[in-house]
């Protein structure tokens, strides 16, 4: 029943306008479709991406036959196959954006064969809560030029009764932040993730989002707090050990953590992510010791998904939370193997989505199958809303099984 009968490989649009992979496999009685995103502030340890149409022609010949076959179900098995076709430690020959569509198709169809959603195949019957969204409102960076410093200006409604509430709560947040910008006569476009991308200096965003929290924290009647993915490794100088803002303000590292940990307390952040570059393992820890009882330390680029660099960061007390993106690993088992160890250690998960994304929703299922705390998805645009609103519906079911 959850025997692999076909594959197709093709490449599609991602939300930039790029090629990616897409994989599609077939059982005899079941389908499942998966497409790899793509970053733009990608980790250096992340798993390798290759040019799609070429990382498709090679997995006709020397991939997809020894897929064929083999058990949709048996999860590990197919990836450990994966591993053992491409031979390096981060999927160098045969691409990260290969092995995560076919891994994540793979598991769709094998849930589609049994007949249950994916959120319950891997979760099983004890998953009860659907996590919260995340969401970029303002964002600069990598994702969006002449606008803030920081990657990201986020919100999550801390204190919905329920993520359909609080996605319609977010949306509300980035609405609201339109019209306090038209108020103060600054036009601004959308970076890669439907954030808004204004010509404004981080202060200045803190203060647009802080009004716009305010505002519809008291429409909706619940708790919604800030969050800032200051994606530190792209201000990062390694040649003078500073970190340089296009303000043309420095700050060694010791002066970023204090920054970071007195916007922790001015603004009332519950999440920062990435707020040291991604090899300093000490500097996430002295942050993380002076704020983690208040605050969310969440590592991306530090940990790119990878239970080695997880592993590191436990042992330095880096961070209290870890951001989980499958395509930075290249496969289910281990993004699985990530998430795991974290939970193990205490540490929270988030689920994310990548800059470039496609309207493809598995990371909606994983975020509930693996109970994370929160889903890093943005807040509009056609691919974001995709996930958000697949969340919806299995939030819906299960309540429904409950
Ligand atoms: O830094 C991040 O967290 C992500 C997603 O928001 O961006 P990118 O996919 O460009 O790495
Ligand atoms: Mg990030």
């Amino acid at each position: 029943m959850t025997i692999t009968r076909a594959i197709t490989l093709r490449t599609i649009l991602d939300s930039r306008g790029r090629k990616t992979v897409e994989a599609e496999v077939r059982t005899e009685h079941g389908f499942g479709r998966a497409a790899a995103p793509g970053g733009a502030s990608t980790g250096i340890y992340e798993a390798a991406v290759r040019d799609p149409a070429l990382a498709i022609s090679e997995a006709e010949n020397q991939v997809i036959p020894h897929l064929i076959g083999i058990d949709s179900s048996d999860q590990i098995g197919v990836d450990a196959l994966l591993h053992e076709i491409d031979g390096t430690d981060n999927f160098s020959k045969i691409g990260a954006n290969l092995t995560v569509s076919l891994s994540l198709a793979m598991a769709k169809a094998a849930a589609d064969s049994r007949n249950i959603p994916l959120w319950q195949h891997l979760g099983g019957i004890f998953v009860d809560y659907a996590p919260r969204p995340l969401g970029n409102v303002i964002g600069g960076g990598a994702h969006a030029s002449h606008a803030t410093e920081f990657q990201e200006f986020l919100v999550v409604p801390t204190g919905c009764e329920s993520v359909r509430d609080g996605i319609f709560a977010n949306a509300q947040v980035h609405a609201t932040v339109h019209d306090l910008l038209k108020k103060r006569g600054i036009h601004a476009g959308k970076g890669d993730e439907g954030a808004w991308a204004p010509p404004i200096s981080d202060p200045d965003a803190f203060g647009i989002l802080t009004e716009a929290i305010s505002l519809v924290s008291d429409e909706t009647g619940f708790e919604i707090s800030p969050g800032i993915d200051v994606a530190a490794s792209q201000m990062y100088d390694p040649e003078s050990g500073m970190y340089r803002y296009r303000d043309g303000t420095t700050r060694s590292p010791e002066e970023q953590v204090t920054y970071i940990a007195d916007l922790i307390d001015e603004y009332d952040l519950v999440y920062v992510e990435d707020p040291l570059h991604e090899e300093d393992y000490t500097g996430f820890a002295a942050l993380n010791r002076e704020t983690g009882n208040r605050c969310l330390i969440c590592g991306d680029d530090l940990f790119v998904t990878n239970t080695k660099r997880i592993q590191e960061g436990i042992s330095h007390g880096s961070a209290n939370c870890v951001l989980i993106k499958p395509n930075q690993i290249g496969t289910l088992t281990d993004t699985c193997e990530a998430i795991h160890l974290a939970q193990r250690h205490g540490l929270e998960t988030v689920m994310s989505h990548r800059s470039g994304e496609t309207e493809d929703t598995t990371i909606a299922h994983l975020g509930c199958a693996f109970q994370c705390i929160f889903i890093k998805t943005g807040v509009v645009g056609g691919e974001r809303t995709a996930k958000l609103n697949e969340l919806m519906r299995i939030e819906e079911s299960i309540y429904e099984r409950k």
